[in-house]
């Protein structure tokens, strides 16, 4: 393992996934083993971001987490308890929105709380609080369709904290926005994250995204049977402006040596579509 052990392996992480090892029946009776032998804990208040090439399994991970996938050998483990199915203390959030189209945006962040029970009332007033925490707080009665990327994907930020989940699963996020949308979305989540202190498993292929953002950064390797192959910690200062903190000595020199890791990888995986 390249960058050095940094899992606490106490058992009472926020997550913690144990030897996972994930495959997929195919056609014919052939079974297509994504990863091997996964193991990995995020603690509690802890952002932890998980790169590789594309189709080594990052998806595949953060839905053993999800309690959407079982792993055929090992398990996933939430505060220290196995997960028997869905993992109700995740909130999730993917590349593509989940906004309904038919919702306004203060209708949309309210749901949650309303399929939960919560008055009306009460939902839409905490609704539009966190609309205003997003910077969204005048676009309360615009429908999806009305609003940018980056602010649909604001309002699916709020639509997931509104929940106050224990753990956010992201997976490609910013994925789809444009350059500086990402970047303005990563400070906005890493203020949201100071302040409300999840535990955060975050997906990406972009390595600068990754030490951006997280405390650690976890490299996988080429698929088939990929593995964790690295776990480096990020011990660049916060509260962090990702504008500023990519400009930095410290982390071109983290990002030089993870690097050299996952090229590897991302050359093997090119290697094998080729
Ligand atoms: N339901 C499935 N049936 C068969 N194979 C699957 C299934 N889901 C995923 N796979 C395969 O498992 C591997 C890992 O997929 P996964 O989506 O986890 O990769 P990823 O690292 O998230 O990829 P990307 O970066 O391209 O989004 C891929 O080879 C994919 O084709």
């Amino acid at each position: 393992m390249r960058g050095g052990r940094v899992q606490d392996g106490t058992g009472s992480a926020a997550v913690a996934l144990r030897n996972a090892t994930v495959a997929f029946k195919l056609a014919g009776g052939r079974v297509y083993t994504a990863v091997e032998q996964a193991s990995l804990d995020v603690a509690d208040g802890e952002f932890v971001a998980i790169v590789g090439p594309t189709g080594c399994g990052k998806s595949t991970l953060l839905n053993v987490a999800a309690g959407l996938l079982r792993p055929a050998v090992g398990e996933a483990r939430i505060f220290g308890a196995p997960l028997p199915g869905l993992n109700a203390d995740a909130g999730y959030l993917f590349q593509a929105d989940a906004l309904f189209p038919w919702k306004t945006a203060i209708d949309n962040v309210a749901i949650g709380l309303e399929i939960a029970g919560a008055p009306r009332a009460d939902a839409l007033s905490q609704a539009q609080g966190w609309l205003e925490t997003v910077g969204l707080g005048a676009f309360a009665q615009r429908y999806p369709h009305m609003l940018s990327g980056g602010q649909r994907k604001r309002i699916g930020l709020a639509q997931v904290l509104i929940r106050d989940p224990k753990i956010l699963l992201m997976d490609e996020p910013f994925g789809p926005l444009d350059a500086q949308t990402r970047q303005i979305m990563g400070n906005l989540l890493l203020e949201l994250w100071s302040k409300h202190r999840k535990a955060v498993l975050f997906v990406t292929h972009d390595l600068e995204e990754a030490i951006a953002l997280a405390d650690r950064v976890v490299i996988m390797s080429a698929g088939p049977s990929s593995r964790i192959i690295g776990d480096w910690r990020v011990d660049l200062p916060r509260p962090r402006d990702i504008f500023e903190i990519r400009l930095t000595h410290e982390f071109h020199a983290l990002h030089r040596e993870i690097w050299t890791t996952l090229r590897e990888q991302v050359m093997k995986a090119y290697g094998a579509v080729a």
